[in-house]
């Protein structure tokens, strides 16, 4: 599980706010895949709407660009984000996100191996709503700065507590990777941000951070499915 601080500004999220006050929330049970329809009691942006497909091409946009997430999800595909609303007392149960994802108005499908959720109200505005991952080192819960945002495999079973105070607004998207062993997307996660310190403190010398550089790309060569 990564946490990418600040992966949205305040401004920024002012504005997604701004625009999302103007657009219909509709059941998020419409779009639940499966077994998750029964626990899911939210809103969901209309994904038809103008403002809402801007709003996610623009999040789309800031999620290709950013280095930690590039890093983390070594993205190939990712679905173009969902906003969702938990009003007082609204809670999404324990499930599993779909494996295989059909892009709307696209020919294309997803794996989902990693998911995200970008929290786009503050944790102050709300009681409750927390998002609860199970791992390998039992549950660990989130709730995110406003503007940052937490990236799990999608593997794993996850809830939003039910908010038990004021409305959890946030953007969750999935990212099929083009590594799909996690274990190694882990490591070479681990192995990038090690190599990145290492460049940013100065101090390395170059044939070694390129003999770093030369492992690192040959590792994403040999697992990758592109
Ligand atoms: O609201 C969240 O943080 C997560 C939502 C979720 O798990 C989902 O839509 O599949
Ligand atoms: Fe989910």
């Amino acid at each position: 599980m990564i946490i990418i601080d600040n992966l949205l500004d305040a401004d920024q999220v002012e504005q997604y706010r701004a625009a999302l006050a103007d657009v219909p929330f509709n059941d998020g049970k419409a779009t639940a895949m499966g077994m998750a329809a029964g626990v899911k009691n939210n809103g969901q942006a209309d994904a038809q709407h103008a403002t809402v497909q801007a709003l996610a091409n623009n999040l789309l946009a800031s999620l290709g660009n950013h280095p930690q997430v590039v890093s983390a999800a070594l993205p190939q595909r990712i679905f173009p984000p969902c906003f969702n609303r938990y009003s007082e007392s609204q809670t999404y149960g324990y499930h599993v996100d779909a494996a295989i994802m059909r892009i709307p108005n696209t020919p294309d499908v997803l794996r989902s191996d990693m998911s995200m959720t970008v929290f786009l109200s503050s944790p102050s505005d709300y009681e409750g709503g927390e998002l609860v991952i199970q791992t390998g080192f039992g549950e660990q819960k989130v709730k995110g700065n406003l503007g940052s945002a937490v990236l799990y495999p999608s593997s794993s079973l996850h809830k939003v507590t039910p908010v038990t105070r004021g409305e959890r607004i946030a953007a969750i998207t999935w990212m099929q990777s083009m590594i799909s062993d996690q274990t190694i997307r882990e490591s070479l996660y681990e192995l990038d941000q090690s190599i990145q310190s290492l460049v940013q403190g100065g101090k390395a010398n170059r044939e070694e951070l390129d003999k770093l550089h030369h492992v690192y790309h040959n590792l994403i060569r040999k697992f990758s499915i592109v």
